[in-house]
């Protein structure tokens, strides 16, 4: 088969009109999604269910033929397995039990192969299922986002909870992401293993640090990931998404390794352009123009295709599509791209 149009251009190719898809595709902006989430119960159950993550998956693939299918399950799937109490609370997000400094030398990821199967198992049933010309990401979080929710135990506005810890405990903070490094290699290198064609490793909150702690901790463990799985995968392709990162994207490929960089929609077209000239590039709409549509979508995606359409570019939003986002202005956004 010829190759996929989405790994196409993690190959470094220009693909004319770019693949799409959309950064939580699969979701509550989706009848259908809404409809199984309530006969799975709670969301972690659809997570580790192959039956329901695969439906789930493929849900946004049928109605919209995105060339990207991401494996539906969360980045919090890791500190579960190291047994953190993770636990959903409806329109509060994640809670787990807020991570001690002197428990840091006591986790233990022993657990994660067997928790992690039936995520495994959903990526080989999602390979057969999917469309041949459907890329299939797989992904994890970055070892600081994910270490934000683990320390804070819940979201918080500026990961101030997580800052303060590597600042007075900068031993056991090293420890901490360098453990969630290794977990989240393995994890990637058994969803390749299984089919996913590329990963994505989402670092939603590299945009808080500082530039000693973001070369510390949002550099060096994914430099160390990066690492770990091109030496049990020496093709795979790898995008990395450092959301608020700014000036830091300048050297983020050459520094962790990663083939293609995700931007946020705060990303300026000529420092976006710089950095296609080293690679692929993802982005960058904001998810609030999807939300507007009309002349504000139209406008946010000519840019984009204006500036980043003549290289390597894979067209999604800048973060997470929202479950205000109306479905008649994602396909809007296909018309727009695909014509
Ligand atoms: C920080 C983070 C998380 N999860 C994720 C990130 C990184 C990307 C980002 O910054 O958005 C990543 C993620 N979460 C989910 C996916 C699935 C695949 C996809 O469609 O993109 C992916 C790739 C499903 C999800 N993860 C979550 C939902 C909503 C759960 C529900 O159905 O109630 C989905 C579809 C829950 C979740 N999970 C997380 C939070 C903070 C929340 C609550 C916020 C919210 O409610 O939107 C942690």
């Amino acid at each position: 088969m010829e190759q996929r149009k989405l790994m196409r251009v993690l190959n470094g190719e220009t693909v004319s009109p770019p693949p799409v898809w959309l950064m939580r595709q699969a979701g509550r902006y989706l009848p259908e999604y809404r409809e199984i989430r309530a006969k799975a119960g709670g969301f972690l159950d659809l997570c580790y269910d192959p039956d329901f993550a695969t439906e789930v998956t493929l849900q946004p693939i049928r109605r919209f033929g995105f060339d990207g299918a991401i494996l539906f399950s969360d980045i919090l799937v890791i500190p579960d397995a190291l047994d953190r109490g993770l636990h959903f609370v409806a329109g509060e997000g994640p809670k787990l039990t807020p991570l001690r400094v002197d428990e840091v030398a006591s986790l233990d990821p022993s657990r994660a192969e067997t928790h992690l199967a039936p995520v495994i198992a959903t990526v080989a049933r999602l390979r057969e299922e999917l469309p041949a010309e459907t890329t299939l990401i797989g992904f994890c979080g970055a070892p600081f986002t994910v270490a934000t929710y683990m320390i804070a135990g819940h979201g918080t506005p500026d990961q101030a909870p997580a800052r303060l810890f590597g600042y007075r405990h900068p031993e056991a903070m090293e420890k901490l992401l360098y453990l969630l490094a290794e977990m989240s290699a393995d994890y990637l290198i058994r969803q390749l293993t299984a089919g996913a064609d590329c990963v994505q490793i989402f670092d939603s909150w590299a945009g808080v640090l500082d530039e000693a702690c973001f070369e510390a901790y949002a550099i060096g463990p994914v430099r160390r990931m990066v690492e770990k799985v091109r030496a049990a995968k020496p093709d795979a392709k790898i995008i990395g998404f450092a959301k608020g990162a700014g000036a830091f994207l300048s050297t983020y490929r050459e520094k962790t390794g990663v083939d293609a960089v995700g931007l946020d929609w705060q990303v300026p077209m000529g420092f976006a352009q710089d950095l296609q000239r080293s690679g692929p590039v993802q982005g960058n709409l904001d998810p609030l123009r999807l939300i507007a549509g009309g002349r504000a979508l139209d406008e946010g995606v000519d840019r984009i295709l204006q500036n980043l359409g003549s290289g390597p570019l894979i067209f999604n939003l800048g973060h997470g599509i929202t479950p205000d986002a109306p479905i008649e202005h994602v396909e809007a956004l296909l018309k727009r791209l695909r014509g």
